[in-house]
């Protein structure tokens, strides 16, 4: 696999762009937005920046790094020499089924077309798609840079031959892949996301402040962050996108997103990636 694409340069898609070109492969972000593109393209600047500061890479990477990465507005210009392509749109079912479908009328035939979405069926992604068992699910956490691990996610159709090829990549950009199971929100947000809304529901209940739910889950349990600072690190809308899925699929009522979590995400307070969440942030 020499040439990968993804699609999306927010939160996600800059940092899976960053660690695929790292990885020395040739690597196109696609964003439809001009401006959510150049700022997705000067983030990575910025966190490649940070590890050469910090001698995890040399100076010399950063700009070979960057060497490696082009911006791209047009989807399937964007896809169409592509041997893999990351989409990392979003969290909404109606916006991948329907990139799902341009993606597999403009991408090679033999591509595969992986999916970072956080609890939305692969099975149900792929079937838009003539190519179901070259469809997956490749989610990684964020910060991506940081974070060791790529949940990797099988449909019904997924083949084996592109599981291995996942896995494979995953292990060559440093990562340490996990084979799932396609169920609502996997293993990772099945378990994370009751977590970070049952914390919103005990400040909506005033069972204390922000800084001491998250403290208590720092220090008591070591937590490297408090679940509110990790849910304005993930985006609240994007949490809620999430906890919608886990509800309807599983249709559970112990899934049902806080109402003030819904009220932040009306109010355009989505955490770190809009300047306000449950705290708030510099530019
Ligand atoms: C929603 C989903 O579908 C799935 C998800 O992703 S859920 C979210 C999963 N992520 C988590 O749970 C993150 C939990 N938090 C953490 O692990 C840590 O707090 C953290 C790694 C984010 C930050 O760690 P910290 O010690 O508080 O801060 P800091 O010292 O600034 O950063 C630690 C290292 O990460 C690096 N770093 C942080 N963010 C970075 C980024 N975006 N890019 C590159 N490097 C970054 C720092 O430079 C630092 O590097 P060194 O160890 O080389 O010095
Ligand atoms: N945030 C997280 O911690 C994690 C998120 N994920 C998953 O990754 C995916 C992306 O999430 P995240 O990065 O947080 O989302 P963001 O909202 O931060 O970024 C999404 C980006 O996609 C762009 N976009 C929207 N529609 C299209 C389109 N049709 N074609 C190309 N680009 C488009 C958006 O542009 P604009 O702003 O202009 O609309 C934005 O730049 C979701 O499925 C999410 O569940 C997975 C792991 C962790």
């Amino acid at each position: 696999m020499k040439r990968v694409t993804v699609i999306g340069g927010g939160t996600m898609g800059n940092g899976i762009a960053h660690v695929c070109a790292q990885g020395g492969l040739d690597v196109t972000l696609v964003d439809l937005d001009a401006d959510a593109l150049e700022r997705g393209l000067q983030t990575i600047r910025k966190n490649l920046e940070r590890q050469a500061k910090k001698g995890r890479i040399e100076a010399s990477e950063v700009e070979a790094t960057l060497g490696r990465i082009r911006g791209e507005t047009d989807v399937a210009t964007g896809v169409a020499q592509a041997d893999l392509v990351v989409e990392a749109v979003p969290e909404k079912a109606e916006l991948k089924y329907s990139l799902f479908r341009t993606l597999d009328e403009a991408a090679p035939e033999s591509a595969i077309l992986a999916s970072n979405t956080s609890s939305i069926s692969i099975t149900e992604i792929a079937a838009r798609t003539n190519r179901p068992e070259r469809v997956i699910g490749m989610h990684f956490m964020n910060p991506v840079p940081v974070m060791q691990l790529v949940e990797v996610i099988r449909g019904l159709a997924t083949s084996d031959e592109t599981t291995e090829a996942v896995m494979a990549l995953s292990r060559d950009l440093g990562k340490t892949p996990v084979e799932v199971n396609d169920f609502p929100g996997f293993v990772s947000n099945r378990v994370l996301m009751p977590m970070i809304n049952e914390a919103v529901f005990a400040l909506m209940e005033g069972v204390a402040e922000p800084e001491a739910i998250d403290t208590v889950m720092k220090l008591g349990m070591n937590h490297p962050m408090g679940p509110l600072t990790l849910a304005d690190l993930i985006g609240l809308d994007t949490c809620l996108n999430i906890l919608e899925v886990l509800h309807r699929e599983l249709g559970d009522d112990r899934y049902r997103p806080s109402p003030l979590l819904r009220k932040y995400v009306a109010a355009g307070w989505l955490g770190r990636k809009s300047g306000r969440g449950f705290y708030t942030y510099d530019a």
